[in-house]
């Protein structure tokens, strides 16, 4: 994964409206077949302490929706396990869903038949026990902390413990799976995900291209993890980091909001184009 610093604007120079982003929505909305791929927390929904509490901006929700009607094929990539991510993201029908940063795959969005869902073979569940129970015991001291469990991994949450706090709890977490040599950590927005599998979200994205075959792609996400499917865009594509920190996106916005308003501003594009 390669991340350019400098690459990208800077948000408030570059959001919503501005010239170079802009433009870029211009040309991808007259493109008669694309793709619009969207990371879920930090993206579509803001932010909140419980993961189970978040929810998608409704303003986004009624622009995805109105992409969908207009012909643009949706997918939804994100850290999430599949079957969550599927329930919360009040997606259009047809959508396509990636989860679990790529290890599950399901690109019938609606009733999930076809879902390439995650099947631990025993070594690993045996595995993914051990490091659970290794992690919640090197965790039950630490305030404000706590696991979530995954199909193929677990992640200590951190949001909501204070700096000292969260900075013992990630030092006691990687100690804890430090005997588990084979798992993928990744760090996140107050979290830290430690992964059986190793795909990522450029792998799904990938998939997600070489079935339905769209002339351009727009993916936008918050997180480290995003930058696997930065990294495999295109020079048609338009790829767009939200909030700050490096990355290889060729543009920036603020927040969720600005999402709803970069997704507002593309659906009234290619409405206008099909009339
Ligand atoms: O790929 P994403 O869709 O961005 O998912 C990444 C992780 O999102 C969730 O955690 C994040 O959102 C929580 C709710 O707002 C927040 O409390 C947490 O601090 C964030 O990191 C989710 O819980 C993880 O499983 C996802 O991997």
């Amino acid at each position: 994964m390669t991340i350019n610093p400098g690459h990208s604007r800077n948000p408030g120079s570059d959001g919503p409206g501005s010239a170079e982003l802009d433009a870029a929505l211009r040309q991808f909305a007259q493109r008669p077949q694309i793709l619009v791929a969207l990371d879920f927390d930090g993206v579509l929904a803001p932010f909140v302490r419980d993961p189970d509490a978040a929810a998608p901006m409704p303003s986004s929700v009624a622009a995805v929706h109105r992409l969908s009607r207009a012909g643009v094929h949706i997918a939804y990539i994100s850290g999430r396990p599949l079957a969550d991510l599927r329930s919360r993201a009040e997606a259009p029908a047809g959508a396509v869903f990636v989860g679990s940063h790529g290890a599950e795959v399901a690109m019938n969005g609606d009733d999930g038949a076809d879902a390439d869902a995650v099947e631990l073979s025993t070594d690993e569940a045996d595995r993914l026990a051990a490091l659970n129970s290794r992690l919640a015991s090197a965790l039950s001291r630490t305030p404000n902390t706590w696991l979530e469990s995954k199909p193929a991994g677990v992640v200590v949450h951190t949001r909501g413990a204070d700096e000292d706090e969260a900075a013992r709890a990630l030092e006691q977490a990687r100690e804890a799976a430090a005997d588990f040599p084979t798992v993928k950590v990744t760090k996140g927005h107050h979290v830290l995900e430690f992964a059986l599998r190793h795909s990522n979200k450029g792998e799904g994205l990938s998939r997600v291209r070489s079935s339905l075959r769209p002339e351009a792609v727009l993916f936008a996400g918050d997180d480290t993890t995003d930058e696997d499917a930065f990294a495999i865009l295109r020079p048609e594509d338009v790829g767009i980091k939200v909030g700050p920190g490096e990355t290889a996106a060729r543009y920036r916005v603020r927040d969720p909001q600005q999402v709803s308003d970069v997704l507002e501003q593309l659906a009234e594009l290619v409405e206008s184009r099909d009339g």
